[in-house]
């Protein structure tokens, strides 16, 4: 694609070079660059792509973008176009490349701390059961209509981000359905997509080893929602503090969802069991496959967003009662020995209080919860004894383990979340930083009628240690203790 054309909706400050060259790939990462590559030095968190702008030249580069002062020595050959903001500047690039594939989708963007995988897929799942070709970008798993394709993050950078939506539009596909994390937002991944909507579930803590407090966390998810055209609609939960905040400075069309307040979209519960709900949305009964008050909030957010979309109430309301929960979201197996084990993707303070409250729910103190616990490694260090707190108060006996200890050292972390109990309450807790054997132990410990909480890995299916990701699968470890094999 000729530069000009790459870089038209780029805030340019000044170009040296040939504007006319044609571009054969585009980048940020220098170890990708082929000959005739427009490279994008952005800086990072870890390292500045404007350090490796000589190795990206010496790689056969033709085009640099660039956005701080250059000391590098300018080649004749290389076009050098330094622009406001590399970020932006790979975004807008990304979806040139691609032919703006954004805009030919009807494209909603979810964000929230909790929530947003099951909210995008069951989205996803719902248009695809009305027969619509559609997409998903999503932490577990990325979809272009039925065609199934491992992912890396919760929101892909843009220039990969950019190639799932060709491949969507490609593959005739209307809609498409995304989680949009506060990294991706601050980062720009999705600045310049064209969004048909945009939801908000709710705002806890989290990530404040990256944002420098709740604000800025806060007012990070806030501009998703300020940027968003005038013709897309904005869906917030009025029930979260932060909800009509979000939308507060909008243009797009705005619309609420609540169980307690007035809302566009309501819900209510009248009766809940382990195998699902009983519950009623704007004034019409139904059953959901789904246990816990915060499906509850996703279900509506899901059903807001549908009728939102054009698509019919009735049609709405009776796939929601067939839809199942996503991979390693409250997902139970029961026990040969009669208890009940449930995995869950909690890993924040708040995902675990609502899993173990809606545990209680159902369970009606007919039987104990013995929770396993960590937390991850490098990231947000402050909720570590929250988590700990939390799961001690909300169970009948917890386990301490490792989630995926990344660069630290497991027992630095169970240290970190073992702070947050009394001596009394320490010697009331099991730490076993051997995840396969603190399961072990649970399953072990639990007597017929009994809950064994398996939090924080959910779907995945590996351990990450120094940098390497060994399989471990929460799951298949509880299927080897009670079938066999
Ligand atoms: C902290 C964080 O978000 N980091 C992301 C960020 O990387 P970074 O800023 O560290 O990049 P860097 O390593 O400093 O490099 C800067 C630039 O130099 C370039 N470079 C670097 C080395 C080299 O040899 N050559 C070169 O050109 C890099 O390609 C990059 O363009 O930009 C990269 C490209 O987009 C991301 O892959 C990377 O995600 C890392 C792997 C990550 O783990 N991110 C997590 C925290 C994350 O984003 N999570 C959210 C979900 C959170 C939630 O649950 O809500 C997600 O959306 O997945
Ligand atoms: N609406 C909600 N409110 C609070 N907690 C929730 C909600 N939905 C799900 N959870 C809890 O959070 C966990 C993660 O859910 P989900 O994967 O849908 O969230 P997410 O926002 O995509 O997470 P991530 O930030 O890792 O992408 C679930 O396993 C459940 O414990
Ligand atoms: N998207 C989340 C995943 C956390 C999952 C948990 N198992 C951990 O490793 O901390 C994050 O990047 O914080
Ligand atoms: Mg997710």
């Amino acid at each position: 694609m000729e530069l000009s054309k790459l870089i038209a909706n780029c805030n340019v400050i000044s170009i040296k070079g040939d504007e006319k060259t044609d571009v054969s790939a585009i980048t940020s990462d220098s170890r990708q660059v082929k000959p005739g590559s427009l490279f994008v030095a952005v800086e990072g968190i870890c390292t500045d792509g404007h350090s490796y702008i000589g190795k990206a030249i010496e790689e056969g580069a033709s085009v640099i973008v660039y956005d701080k002062p250059l000391i590098d020595e300018f080649f004749s050959r290389v076009t050098y176009i330094q622009v406001e903001n590399s970020a932006i500047a790979l975004a807008m690039i990304a979806s040139q490349w691609y032919g703006n594939p954004s805009a030919h989708l009807k494209l909603v963007g979810v964000t929230g701390t909790n929530g947003k995988t099951t909210v995008a897929t069951l989205l996803y799942e719902m248009f695809r059961r009305q027969g619509y070709a559609s997409g998903l970008l999503s932490t577990v798993c990325n979809y272009v209509n039925g065609e199934k394709f491992p992912t890396t993050h919760t929101t892909l950078d843009p220039v990969t981000l950019n190639r799932f939506l060709r491949m969507m539009v490609d593959a005739g596909c209307e809609y498409a359905f995304m989680e949009v994390s506060s990294h991706a937002i601050h980062q720009k991944r999705v600045y310049g997509l064209k969004f048909a909507g945009g939801i908000f579930t709710n705002l806890t803590q989290d990530h404040l080893d990256y944002h420098k407090n709740m604000q800025e966390y806060r007012d990070v998810k806030k501009s998703f929602f300020d940027d968003l055209p005038s013709d897309a609609f904005a869906l917030t939960n009025i029930d979260d503090k932060n909800g009509l905040f979000m939308i507060q400075n909008t243009q797009a069309k705005k619309y609420t969802y609540s169980l307690k307040n007035m809302a566009d979209f309501k819900a209510r519960i009248f009766e809940k069991h382990f195998e699902g709900t009983d519950i009623e949305i704007n004034g019409k009964p139904l059953t959901v496959r789904f246990v816990g008050l915060f499906n509850v909030y996703n279900l509506l957010a899901v059903y807001g967003a549908s009728i939102l979309l054009g698509l019919n109430e009735e049609d709405v309301l009776r796939t929601l009662t067939v839809v199942k929960p996503v991979a390693g979201r409250f997902q139970t197996i029961r026990s040969p020995k009669g208890f009940t084990a449930i995995i869950d993707y909690a890993h924040t303070p708040d995902a675990l209080i609502n899993v173990l409250n809606a545990i209680h729910d159902v369970l009606e103190k007919k039987g104990n919860i013995i929770t396993v616990v960590g937390c991850g490694g490098n990231r947000d260090k402050t909720k570590r004894p929250i988590m700990a707190r939390e799961a001690y108060r909300l169970s009948n006996k917890v386990i301490f383990t490792s989630d995926n200890p990344r660069f630290e050292e497991p027992q630095d972390i169970l240290n970190d979340m073992l702070a947050g109990l009394s001596e009394d309450e320490r010697r009331d807790v099991l730490t076993i930083a051997d995840r396969r054997e603190a399961i072990k132990t649970a399953c072990a410990l639990a007597k017929p009628g009994d809950v064994v909480l398996i939090a924080g890995k959910g779907h995945e299916d590996y351990q990450e240690i120094r940098g390497v990701k060994h399989h471990f699968d929460d799951k298949e470890e509880v299927e080897k203790l009670f079938f066999g094999n």
